[in-house]
Formats: C-alpha cells, sequence, structure tokens
C-alpha cells in the first residue's frame, strides 16, 4: 500500500530558513532540521544556507555518509510538491507577464509618438513656406 505523504511546495519550504526554524529540501523531499542544527557536524549555518532550494547538490558535495543519510530519514517530513512552479520559475512568470502588459501598452499608445512626429513635421513644413 502506498505510503500518504504530506507535500509541499518550495514556497512553502522556503518560508522555514532561520535557526529556531529550518527546513531543507534533499532529493524530492522536505526535512525539518530544526532540532538538529546544533549537533550537525558541519555546522549549522551551511545547513541554514542551504534553505529555500533544492539542497540536493550541496548535501551530496558534502560527501555525507551513509549513516547521515539514514539519521536525514528520521526528520523527513514530507515530499515536494513538483506540481506547483519553483520560486525561480514564479518570478520568471511575473517578469514575462510584464514584459507583456509593456508590449500591450506600446501598441495602445503607438498613435501618440507617431503623431507628435506628424505634427513636427507639419509645423516645420509650413515654417520653411512662410519663408
Ligand atoms: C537532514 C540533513 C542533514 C544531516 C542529517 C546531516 C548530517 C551530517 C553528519 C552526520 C555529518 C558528519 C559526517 C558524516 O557522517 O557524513 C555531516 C557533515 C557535514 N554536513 Fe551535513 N547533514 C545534513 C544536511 C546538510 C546540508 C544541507 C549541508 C549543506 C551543505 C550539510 C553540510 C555538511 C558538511 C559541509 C559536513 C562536513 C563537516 C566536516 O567534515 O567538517 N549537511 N552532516
Amino acid at each position: 500500500m502506498p505510503t500518504l505523504s504530506k507535500l509541499y511546495t518550495m514556497q512553502e519550504a522556503s518560508e522555514h530558513n532561520t535557526k529556531e526554524d529550518c527546513w531543507v529540501v534533499i532529493d524530492g523531499k522536505v526535512y525539518d532540521v530544526t532540532a538538529y542544527l546544533d549537533e550537525h557536524p558541519g555546522g549549522d549555518d551551511v545547513v541554514i544556507a542551504a534553505t529555500g532550494k533544492d539542497a540536493t547538490d550541496d548535501f551530496e558535495d558534502a560527501g555525507h555518509s551513509k549513516s547521515a543519510k539514514e539519521l536525514m530519514e528520521t526528520f523527513c517530513i514530507g515530499e515536494l510538491d513538483t506540481s506547483a512552479p519553483a520560486v525561480s520559475e514564479v518570478e520568471i512568470s511575473s517578469k514575462k507577464q510584464n514584459a507583456q502588459k509593456l508590449m500591450d501598452l506600446t501598441k495602445q499608445y503607438w498613435v501618440v509618438p507617431v503623431a507628435v512626429v506628424g505634427i513636427s513635421v507639419l509645423v516645420g513644413f509650413l515654417y520653411l513656406r512662410k519663408k
């Protein structure tokens, strides 16, 4: 029977980024390591620095032992909800929307610069004819 696991978005996990409340996301799983920070042999700062992102590479790069990986499982509180966009994707899509809005405004108000140029040409033409 499949085990039911609580799902967390990256946004939600990234809000737990302090010494008093620290979650890390490693290999698609979410770990609440708050209680372990003081005991972590690598120090608390490296773990806090690994919050708010996929910390799999940081964790692997530190070359953790098999026993460290077993210990890690005792802090697992759920899994990453991969159907929700990552933080950076949300930012990217809002940037795209802003660019789109700017394009729409440009299309809507193209008449303004065209009118300014047209009037300037007309005034210049009339001025030259007077002379
Ligand atoms: C649930 C999460 C974690 C657990 C249970 C854990 C556990 C451990 C343990 C037991 C060690 C001692 C060496 C070993 O047995 O492998 C260690 C070392 C270390 N850990 Fe973690 N760790 C965790 C997360 C992290 C994260 C996210 C980082 C981020 C970079 C990190 C960085 C390090 C480093 C740099 C060392 C080496 C310390 C040294 O040898 O001076 N750990 N960790």
